[in-house]
């Protein structure tokens, strides 16, 4: 058994060396409350409080429009130390805190670190992109992708305090790149329980268009290290969209993967292409999705009156975490989070329809893809707005799936290619920490 290497120690600055939070705001000393990171964001936006509010705090929002920088040039570069930002869940000092974070296995839930960690990323770039003369940022900073969740210890506990930090790592012209890690709090000392990386984009004030954010300075070699990392994750994401199964057909050796198990499940007893028959210990791809319909109602309203994405990631996990335990029948643990990408924004009022299917499994790990769409009440249009990619490792083996159409094939691949882009390196190093 394996856990993605944590390597996120290496990828986010280690605060001690020149690394303090609120280096721009010399008032924010000493980590933030996790209650205090969406009271931020809601003051740094300007956000309503009241639902039918709404209408008017978008039209005041209009009004920083003035404040929008013309060019990236305009803007005065940052340092990475100057959105450093630390948070605290203290859920062994607070205990009132653990009911919303608790799980039936006395674990916590891994739904509401996904939305912790999404405010957080957002309440950075806004760090990164404060403009000292406004009182409130024109900018609305939306996430556009969670590009891996390295998870390094198999569940956490709900009676230690938790703390997150992160900062601003790179930036391109209208989108920021955001590492974070979580650190669990065992005797005196903190120790790391994950590493996330996360692509937030600046709109308009009115979230219509693109937005410039401030460039990024750079100033020791490990911030170089960081920004050139930053620089290779893009380069990744295009060559792996460029490869993607939606538009380029599979590699040689993917096609002969997939005719070697169409072949498996020809029934030998009759000489036809039709008739289908599992092999022993395997489940048909199709047999192992669950779906859930949600209403998307004004609770779950980010500050930009849309739906907030962290609600959407919770959501989705939670119906793969279902998922991959209906499938192989014991607990399972996440192990990876990677490439959720956020299409569309979805509209309060509307009805999100969320597919879960197992598309890859192999020993006892389990790759489940989540298909989110939405479609109005008035109108029947589906409209693809986020895919979401979770690993799970079960606590035994589990069945193979097989696929059954073409298009379950591109699934299966399209899962393959997701549980290699980290399992490699994983199996190789088995540097990963156990549970303390
Ligand atoms: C009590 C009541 C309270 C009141 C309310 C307040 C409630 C408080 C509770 C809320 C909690 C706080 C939550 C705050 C968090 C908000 C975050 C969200 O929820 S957000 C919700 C969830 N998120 C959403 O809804 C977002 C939905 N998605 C979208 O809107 C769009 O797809 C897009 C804007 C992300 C990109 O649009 P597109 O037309 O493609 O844009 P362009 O071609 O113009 O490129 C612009 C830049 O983006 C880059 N880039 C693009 N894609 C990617 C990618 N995948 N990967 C990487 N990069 C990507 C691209 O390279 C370029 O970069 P650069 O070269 O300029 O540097």
């Amino acid at each position: 058994m394996f856990y993605r290497l944590c390597t996120f120690n290496k990828g986010l600055l280690i605060p001690g060396r020149g690394l303090t939070q609120g280096s721009q705001d010399p008032k924010e000393q000493g980590p933030l409350h996790i209650h205090e990171v969406r009271v931020k964001l809601r003051e740094i936006v300007g956000a309503s409080t009241n639902w039918r509010d709404h209408v008017k705090a978008v039209e005041e929002r209009k009004l920083l429009h003035g404040f929008l920088a013309k060019s990236q040039e305009g803007l005065p570069p940052r340092r990475m130390k100057d959105s450093y930002t630390e948070v605290l869940l203290p859920l062994g000092g607070q205990p009132e805190l653990r009911e919303k974070y608790l799980t039936v296995q006395n674990t916590v839930r891994f739904g509401r670190i996904l939305e912790d960690l999404d405010s957080l990323g957002v309440l950075i770039c806004y760090k990164h992109s404060k403009i000292q003369a406004a009182q409130r940022s024109p900018l609305s900073i939306v996430t556009a992708l969670v590009d891996k969740i390295d998870m390094c210890k198999k569940s956490i506990s709900p009676e230690q305090d938790i703390k997150f930090s992160g900062h601003v790592s790179w930036v391109g012209k209208t989108s920021m790149e955001v590492k974070m890690q979580m650190l669990q709090l065992h005797g005196d000392e903190y120790t790391p329980v994950l590493g996330a990386t996360f692509v937030m984009v600046a709109r308009d004030s009115e979230n219509k268009g693109p937005a410039f954010v401030n460039p990024l300075l750079i100033e020791s070699p490990e911030e170089e290290e960081l920004f050139a990392q930053g620089e290779l994750n893009k380069g990744r994401r295009i060559a792996f969209s460029s490869t993607s199964l939606l538009k380029v057909a599979p590699s040689a050796e993917e096609r002969t993967t997939i005719h070697e198990m169409f072949l498996n499940t020809l029934d030998s007893k009759t000489i036809s292409f039709r008739s289908r028959v599992l092999p022993p210990n395997a489940v048909w791809m199709e047999d192992s999705k669950l779906k859930s319909l949600l209403v998307c109602h004004p609770q779950e309203r980010n500050i930009f009156n849309r739906i907030f994405g962290g609600f959407l990631m919770r959501k989705a996990y939670e119906l793969a975490w279902a998922t991959a335990c209906s499938f192989g029948g014991s607990r399972p643990f996440v192990v990876a989070v990677d490439d959720i990408m956020f299409q569309k924004p979805v509209e309060v009022g509307s009805l999100l329809f969320l597919s879960s299917q197992v598309c890859f499994t192999q020993d006892n790990y389990i790759q489940v893809r989540v298909h989110s769409e939405v479609a109005s009440l008035q109108s029947k249009e589906h409209t693809t707005t986020n895919v979401f990619h979770f690993t799970f490792m079960s606590e035994k083996e589990v069945p193979l799936v097989f696929p059954k159409t073409y298009g379950e094939s591109m699934l299966y691949l399209d899962g393959k290619r997701h549980f290699n882009s980290w399992a490699p390196v994983n199996l190789m190093t088995k540097n990963y920490l156990v549970e303390p």
